[in-house]
């Protein structure tokens, strides 16, 4: 089919600055021609690839306007070429990227066809009674009703058949299960309301996965997800039925509003069409957009009774008695001035583009988001580019088509930070979102080592999912904040969104046990206090020798930096550091203490004439011990982790070591022929099996 020559007029280009484009081009004007056959093929190529993205996945090769600005170029190249498409980018439903299903349309599902501005003008011109009503950015669906009761939903695939969906779209808002009496049709937009598309994103975030591009994408990806994680979700608007195929459209909307469906029309009602001066309407329309609550990319205009829709009759791949208004995006160009990372307080980092402040739609923007790694090298977007910002519906500014034209000479493609800028460790980048998950960069990093089993207050039952969920609802911000958690709070805490769109919450039994954890907790002995701030230098280790030194959080609070710097390994440097961290902590140690946390407490001294420290030399110095392998054998050992082996040897005056070396005085061991047993053979350390040394302790010899 050749194209009538409006059709090939460019729709919703974006308006304002270099990145304008004329609503009014003729013809095969000012669209351009591509240099050769090659580059004509791929950008075929390319259109195909993101229509089929648009309609199968959730991805958005391009924005709509860039693939619609592609395929006007390809239809005015084709044009001044005489080129017959060997494609169907123009003349199918969905682009020829719709794929079609198992169930049968009783009459094709169409598009619409968006013919510009001129074209809406003179068609309201001619259909003067024409009705005007929000066109709703979501997926088009057909759902067959026998005997008043749902029995089919399916998508519009490729007009002909589409994918069956019933099961996915019942009890959607809008949609009753049972409606009137007898056989009909429904068909309407199933779209994402703004509500439902935070709580889609909240089940996304929780999977590590970017949010949603936009609405309409969600709908996609969350119809395509079978297994109902996002059931419940989805609105429904009608926009036409077979239930009076006589009546006009309005009576029969207001007859499917009686009967509880939402109609497109009962969304914005107040519009109604001025035939002199349509574009009022629609821009009165478009006016309202901002606030609406969901998607709507443009404007509808109907002819109201069936005997003009018949006589107006029907095309190809739309209805010849309806036309499209697509609302442009709002889009200005900007200069990216700078990429900046940030690193949230879940550890997740994100990439931001800071503009040259422009004004886009009303307000000034001057950040946008730059969405995740993949996304910024895939557009090969760089400092110094000009790019077009719009806010594409949604909230949050972005930017796209950088202009190769404008990049400056010495511009280089971007290179996404090696390590975490913040505290040089790897990423985590097992999806789309990489994390950095150190104690020093996120509260979730601090939080998971706070309550370990290893380093910290050994907190059973509160692993990353709950303390991440606390950190989002602000429940917890440090530390200290744990031990303030009250029941409620635990039970009550929402865990993200369940299989069937309802919310998950920890729940009572979940919360009585960790709630009688952290109570536990607080009798944790002084070095795990130390180790839970998460201040640098202070690790397990560090941990151990300040606990023992100090004895008290009150006496290390106390010590000046060279007292601090004369506990064995830590110096000047480091105890400047200890020092400065310990005066930040003040506040958390203070809620701490309040809370009824260990603080440590004196060591008695030793009575004259008492033995020493169980593993003490004879002159006093601490022996260094090295425990390896299992001590699972002495069964007063066999409850106590790896800290937990250190911490009793420490508290037993000997200095626990990780390697054997000719410092090392006593080697713990169950299994001979281990690469640090033979090392300690070699230097002629003395080794003791586990149950010896747990004798040891228990006899105070050693
Ligand atoms: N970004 C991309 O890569 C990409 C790729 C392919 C297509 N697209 C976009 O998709 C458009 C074509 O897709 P399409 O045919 O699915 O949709 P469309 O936007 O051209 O409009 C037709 C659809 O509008 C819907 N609709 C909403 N409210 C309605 C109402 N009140 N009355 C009647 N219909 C209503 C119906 O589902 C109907 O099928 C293109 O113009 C392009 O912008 C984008
Ligand atoms: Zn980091």
């Amino acid at each position: 089919m050749s194209l009538s020559p409006q059709n090939r007029q460019p729709v919703g280009v974006p308006v304002g600055g270099q990145f304008a484009a004329t609503n009014h081009a003729e013809p095969g004007i000012g669209l351009g021609t591509f240099a050769s056959t090659e580059e004509y093929d791929a950008a075929v190529t390319n259109a195909l690839s993101a229509a089929r993205a648009y309609e199968r996945t959730d991805i958005e090769e391009m924005t709509d306007t860039d693939f619609d600005r592609l395929l006007a170029k390809i239809a005015s190249h084709e044009a001044a070429n005489g080129i017959q498409p060997a494609h169907d980018l123009h003349d199918s439903v969905g682009h020829g990227g719709a794929a079609g299903g198992d169930v049968e349309h009783a009459t094709m599902m169409k598009s619409l066809d968006k013919p510009g501005e001129d074209a809406v003008i003179e068609f309201a011109a001619k259909h003067p009674k024409a009705v005007i009503e929000p066109k709703i950015d979501g997926l088009a669906i057909s759902v067959k009703y026998e005997d008043g009761r749902m029995v089919r939903a399916a998508r519009r695939g490729d007009g002909y058949t589409g994918e069956d969906v019933t099961d996915r779209v019942r009890g959607v808002d809008g949609l009753p299960e049972m409606a009137g009496e007898g056989d009909y049709e429904v068909r309407g937009e199933l779209y994402l309301n703004d509500e439902n598309k935070a709580k889609a994103n909240a089940v996304r975030a929780a999977a590590g996965k970017e949010p949603f591009a936009n609405a309409r994408n969600g709908v996609a990806g969350m119809l395509n997800k079978q297994d109902g994680s996002y059931k419940g979700l989805f609105s429904f608007a009608a926009y036409s039925t077979t239930i009076d195929e006589k009546a006009d459209h309005l009576d029969n909307m207001e007859q499917l509003e009686g009967m509880g469906f939402t109609t497109a029309r009962s969304l914005l009602p107040q519009s109604v069409l001025d035939a002199a001066d349509p574009m009022a309407a629609i821009a009165a329309l478009g006016a309202e957009r901002k606030d609406l609550g969901f998607l709507m990319d443009g404007a509808v205009l109907k002819v109201n009774t069936a005997a003009e829709r018949a006589e107006l009759g029907e095309g190809s791949r739309a209805p010849k008695w309806a036309v499209a208004y697509k609302y442009p995006a709002v889009e200005e160009p900007t200069v990216i001035e700078d990429i900046e990372f940030n690193i949230g307080k879940t550890g997740r980092l994100s990439i931001r583009a800071r503009l040259t402040p422009v004004e886009v739609d009303g307000s000034v923007v001057e950040y946008a988001s730059l969405h995740n790694v993949g996304h910024l090298q895939a557009a090969d977007m760089r400092i110094g580019d000009t790019v077009s910002a719009f806010r594409a519906n949604d909230v949050i500014p972005q930017v796209h088509l950088p202009r190769a034209d404008l990049r400056p000479e010495d511009s280089q493609p971007w290179q996404p930070p090696a390590v975490c800028p913040q505290c040089s460790e790897p990423f985590d980048k097992s999806t789309e979102l990489w994390r950095c998950h150190t104690p020093e960069c996120s509260v979730s990093g601090r939080i998971a080592y706070a309550v370990s089993r290893d380093a910290g207050f050994d907190i059973e039952g509160l692993g990353s999912s709950i303390g991440d969920a606390l950190i989002e609802k602000d429940l917890v911000k440090d530390v200290s904040d744990l031990f303030y958690l009250t029941e409620d709070q635990l039970s009550d805490l929402d865990m993200g969104a369940t299989s069937t769109g309802g919310t998950r919450t920890l729940g009572q039994k979940n919360a009585t046990k960790i709630m009688a954890e952290i109570e536990k907790a607080k009798a944790q002995p002084l070095n795990r206090v130390i180790t839970s701030l998460s201040m640098r230098f202070t690790g397990r280790t560090f941990g151990r020798r300040l606990a023992s030194q100090f004895e008290t959080m009150e006496a290390l609070q106390a010590a000046t930096v060279s007292q601090l710097a004369n506990v064995e390994g830590i110096g000047e440097k480091k105890a400047a550091v200890i020092h400065e961290q310990l005066k930040k902590n003040e506040p958390v140690i203070a809620k701490l203490r309040a809370a009824g946390v260990n603080m440590g407490a004196p060591k008695p001294k030793p009575e004259a004439g008492a033995k020493g420290p169980k593993l003490a030399k004879p002159s006093g110095e601490p022996l260094s011990v090295v425990v390896t392998g299992s001590v699972k054998g002495a069964p007063t050992l066999a409850s106590l982790s790896r800290s937990g082996v250190q911490e009793l040897i420490e508290a037993n005056g000997g200095k626990a070591s990780g390697s054997v070396s000719k410092t090392t005085d006593l080697l713990v061991c169950s299994e001979d022929g281990s690469s640090k047993w033979v090392k300690a053979k070699e230097l002629g350390i003395r080794i003791v099996t586990p149950e010896e040394f747990a004798q040891m302790l228990e006899d105070g010899e050693a």
